[in-house]
């Protein structure tokens, strides 16, 4: 008699996920990026809306420690939010200071409609939700960029001498957010254990959902989107 494997929840989340994240790799900010082309007031726009965001997004991080029920997973999430606050926005102040934008410029930067929805959709989860429905919001955006990080390196990673956003691709597909967006993914896995599936659907709107903000960010940056008013 075979053994019958059961499935992960991130298995069925990733393979449900992927007409929403094909579209978001498949985007031409993204492609464009990967090849170098990207204009370089898009990638500005895309800076400044991103540092905002991950002011916003640590928080998130935080909440993971206040929701964690034991040490281990506080001093991931603290370690994650270390990470976040002095690696990833060490990325973009660093880009600021070659295109001669300060941090006090990055940092005032008046989030769009699009990146306030976001930003808005995930705090009002980790106000309002659970330990599980928190990591459910988070996770896309660290594993489809880690994904965006490995693909962009298979299919241009042969031109990255050359590419001026090499090291945005580097970050992304470096250890240190592989092994974050890891651990993410198995402590997801924890959170769903047992929950019946009305519950697992609550988790699985949450991935979709913010993977379709993912999209969204995207797109808000390449067409340089503002409030119209
Ligand atoms: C819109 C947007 N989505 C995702 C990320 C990527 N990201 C945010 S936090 C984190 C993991 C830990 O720092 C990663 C990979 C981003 N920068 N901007």
């Amino acid at each position: 008699m075979g053994t019958v494997k059961i499935k992960k929840f991130t298995e069925r989340l990733f393979e449900n996920v992927q007409p929403i994240w094909e579209k978001n790799h498949n985007h031409p900010f993204v492609q464009e990026l990967g090849r170098g082309q990207l204009a370089e007031e898009k990638f500005i726009h895309y800076m400044k809306q991103d540092y905002v965001y991950l002011i916003d997004y640590a928080k998130l991080f935080a909440v993971g420690v206040l929701k964690a029920q034991d040490l281990h997973t506080m001093g991931k999430f603290a370690q994650i939010l270390d990470e976040t606050l002095n690696v990833e926005m060490e990325l973009h102040r660093q880009f600021a200071a070659e295109f001669g934008i300060s941090r006090k410029q990055l940092e005032a930067t008046k989030p769009t409609p699009v990146n306030l929805a976001y930003t808005r959709y995930m705090l009002n989860v980790a106000q309002n939700g659970s330990l599980a429905e928190v990591v459910a919001c988070l996770l896309p955006c660290a594993w489809d960029y880690w994904e965006i990080g490995k693909l962009l390196r298979k299919q241009y990673g042969n031109q990255i001498q050359t590419n001026r956003y090499a090291k945005w691709i580097e970050t992304y597909d470096s250890e240190t957010f592989a092994q974050g967006a890891k651990w993410l993914i198995q402590l997801m896995d924890e959170l769903a254990e047992g929950k019946p599936e009305r519950e697992l659907a609550i988790l699985e709107e949450h991935f979709q959902m913010t993977s379709k903000y993912e999209y969204l960010f995207w797109d808000m940056n390449y067409y340089k989107q503002e409030w119209p008013i």
